[in-house]
């Protein structure tokens, strides 16, 4: 949590915001997920992980030495391969959101392969459940306008669960029209 605090503080002052914008509810809740995928005979026939954004603020993921994760780059699929003692850290939908599509999630996946087991844990961060969401007013000032509503987290997290993911609609129901 100490982790996420200072990398959390660092870019709430990249995006100009105060210190501690993203502190007290905004981060209150954490989860470790550890995902255990084991080898596949034929990794063409299945994902470990299909693709997604995180719903939450940052994920700090630690991907163990096997390969695995990939992400979404410009209509292709590239393996972010693990770099010893490091972590990833990813960027959820409510930093996008709040952040005013400033910085923006990457979808990623995790694929599976013949040959070793991989295990990985994901450090989830995130808002409490009655934390409302919505782009930092700092943000909107400069002539730019806000692009989604306001909202409870827990909507959000529902809405996320209903769509399993589906990073081409889940934003929809909170994005504001032009
Ligand atoms: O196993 C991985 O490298 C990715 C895990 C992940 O994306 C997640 O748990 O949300
Ligand atoms: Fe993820």
């Amino acid at each position: 949590m100490k982790l996420a605090s200072g990398i959390l503080e660092l870019i709430a002052e990249g995006l100009g915001l105060e210190s501690g914008y993203f502190g007290g509810k905004l981060s209150e809740n954490a989860f470790l997920s550890v995902n255990r995928y084991p080898p596949c005979p034929d990794p063409s026939l299945t994902l470990g992980l299909p693709k997604h954004c995180d719903p939450n603020l940052i994920t700090i993921l630690l991907q163990g030495d096997v390969c695995g994760l990939q992400v979404f780059k410009d209509g292709e699929w590239i393996g972010v391969g693990p770099v010893p003692n490091a972590f990833v850290i990813n960027i959820g939908y409510q930093l996008q959101i709040i952040s005013n599509n400033k910085l923006k999630g990457a979808e990623h996946r995790a694929v599976t392969n013949s040959k070793d087991a991989r295990t990985s844990a994901a450090f989830f961060v995130s808002p409490s459940r009655d934390s409302i969401v919505e782009p930092a007013r700092e943000l909107i000032k400069a002539g730019n306008r806000s692009l989604y509503r306001a909202f409870e987290f827990t909507e959000f997290f529902s809405n996320y669960m209903n769509e399993k993911g589906n990073s081409e609609v889940v934003l929809e129901p909170f994005k504001l029209q032009a």
